[in-house]
């Protein structure tokens, strides 16, 4: 579970998070919805203890993000908003380094390192270096990485950006597995057609602050709309920055 209170952050001028609350509940996955801007990542880099927060706190299965990052991490799936791959290195080389960082070693650094890349298909690449990989390629590398350490928490940034058709069937294939699981799904969008088909629950979030909150059915209730979309643009009074 991940239980986000009452965080503030900002960048001199920039009020990124005002007060945010919200929680992630285990075995269900639950999107951050917002506008550019909205403070979705500035959120999940304080959860992953990359960012500080100036107020709040943001607890990991009870674990202080701010106080504790280390064990916090240890919990988490990160997938990042870049892939940032080391392109030198081959697809197993890069997955048992990220289980090493994990703290993984011995025979069961090696069997989760396969593990993983059986469950994501990755055989054909798995002695490959990365460079050059197309974009489903390195999704999938990503997503290894942040998997391999059997993490009871999975983040993702904007996890289908740049993916085609069957790339993002893959991804939601994968985050359904893991959901199955009873893995606490945290991700940030604002492609309306993500959230709406992947998600238990969606925060959404404007200007630093929840909005609204419940699952896609609770919101449009709550703004007696049909359509999630046409839900959202009305909590957060704007269409702006928000894809179809
Ligand atoms: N390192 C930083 N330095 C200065 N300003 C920042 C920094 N990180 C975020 N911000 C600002 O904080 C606000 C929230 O940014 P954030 O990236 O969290 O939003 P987002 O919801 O993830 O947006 P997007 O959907 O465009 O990725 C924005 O106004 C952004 O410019």
């Amino acid at each position: 579970m991940i239980n986000v209170q009452r965080l503030s952050k900002s960048f001199k001028e920039v009020q990124a998070l005002d007060n945010l609350s919200f929680s992630a509940p285990d075995g269900q996955i639950t999107g951050l919805l917002g506008p550019n801007g909205a403070g979705k990542t500035t959120c999940l880099r304080i959860i992953y203890g990359l960012l500080k927060s100036e107020q709040g706190e943001a607890l990991i299965n009870g674990i202080d993000a701010n106080q504790d990052p280390i064990n916090a991490r240890r919990q988490i799936g990160i997938f990042p908003d870049k892939f940032g791959l080391y392109e030198r290195l081959t697809v197993r080389e890069q997955i048992r380094y990220f289980a090493q960082l994990h703290g993984l070693s011995g025979m069961e650094l090696e069997q989760r390192t396969e593990l993983v890349i059986n469950q994501l298909d990755m055989s054909s690449l798995a002695n490959r270096k990365s460079a050059g990989f197309s974009q489903g390629q390195r999704m999938k590398v990503a997503l290894a990485q942040a998997l391999v350490h059997n993490p009871k928490h999975l983040i993702l940034d904007e996890p289908s950006r740049g993916l085609d058709v069957m790339s993002t069937r893959i991804l939601r294939d994968i985050l359904r597995e893991q959901r199955a699981q009873g893995t606490c799904i945290l991700f940030s969008s604002h492609v309306m057609q993500e959230v709406a088909a992947l998600c238990d629950r969606v925060v959404v979030m404007a200007k630093g602050r929840v909005a609204a909150e419940g699952t896609p059915q609770e919101l449009c209730e709550l703004t007696g709309e049909s359509a999630l979309e046409e839900a959202f643009v009305k909590i957060i009074g704007s269409d702006e920055g928000i894809a179809a």
